[in-house]
């Protein structure tokens, strides 16, 4: 088995909760409230700060050029065409970007600091790696459905599917479990605690969005 199946297989209840979940099902069908999108997009664009420092971090430490080029090209969608998409639904939604950060977006941006902070390559990866691949799953079922919906919540779906998004994923996949041999035991194990406190938090977030995040005007 791919070292990144095992690590996804080993948490697959939680895996499970975050990438079918009554948050993003309502997001797909339209039947999600407006505030409910505003306040998750809110929280959002805080784990989107930290999720570009993060990759910049990986991008940093990459073995050769030909290891960085894809998440460079990743990193420049994200802050183009993804942040676009934030200052586009904010203005629509008729809210702030700014918002303070909720307990859930804080556990996100301490997790994304700790992984730079440890300057490790892997430790970096495994965090990138479950936000994009999770987001790739709960997507996907739904891409047909993006076309029909406001494009605050359509572009949501589109800009988390696709080929060119299932490339990132898969990349990332690589990545990870190309450096997965070379770690030791130790080094693995704190990959994989890593990527299970990753998506933790990611079930956590969806939970959070699906009860109501406070909304800031
Ligand atoms: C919380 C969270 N996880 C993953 C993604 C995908 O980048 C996102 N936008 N937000």
């Amino acid at each position: 088995m791919r070292p990144t199946d095992l690590l996804k297989s080993r948490v697959q209840a939680d895996w499970t909760a975050a990438t079918d979940h009554a948050f993003t099902r309502a997001l797909a069908d339209g039947t999600l409230p407006a505030d409910r999108m505003a306040g998750y997009l809110q929280q959002d664009y805080l784990f989107v700060d930290g999720f570009v420092r993060l990759l910049a971090s990986a991008i940093a430490q990459a073995p050769a050029l030909a290891d960085a080029v894809p998440a460079a090209q990743f990193l420049a969608l994200i802050t183009g065409a993804e942040n676009t998409y934030f200052l586009r639904s904010f203005k629509a939604l008729e809210v702030p970007a700014d918002a303070p950060a909720c307990p859930e977006a804080r556990a996100f941006q301490d997790l994304m600091a700790e992984a730079r902070a440890s300057g490790r390559y892997e430790c970096m990866l495994a965090v990138l790696l479950v936000a994009e691949w999770s987001y790739l799953d709960w997507a996907t079922p739904f891409a047909d459905r993006a076309g029909a919906l406001p494009f605050w919540l359509g572009e949501w779906i589109t800009l988390h599917t696709g080929e060119g998004f299932a490339g990132v994923v898969a990349y990332l996949r690589d990545q990870l479990d190309r450096a997965w041999p070379g770690l030791s035991p130790r080094e693995q194990a704190r990959v994989a605690e890593l990527f299970h406190r990753a998506v933790q938090l990611e079930r956590a977030f969806f939970d959070a969005a699906w009860a109501g995040f406070p909304v800031a005007r």
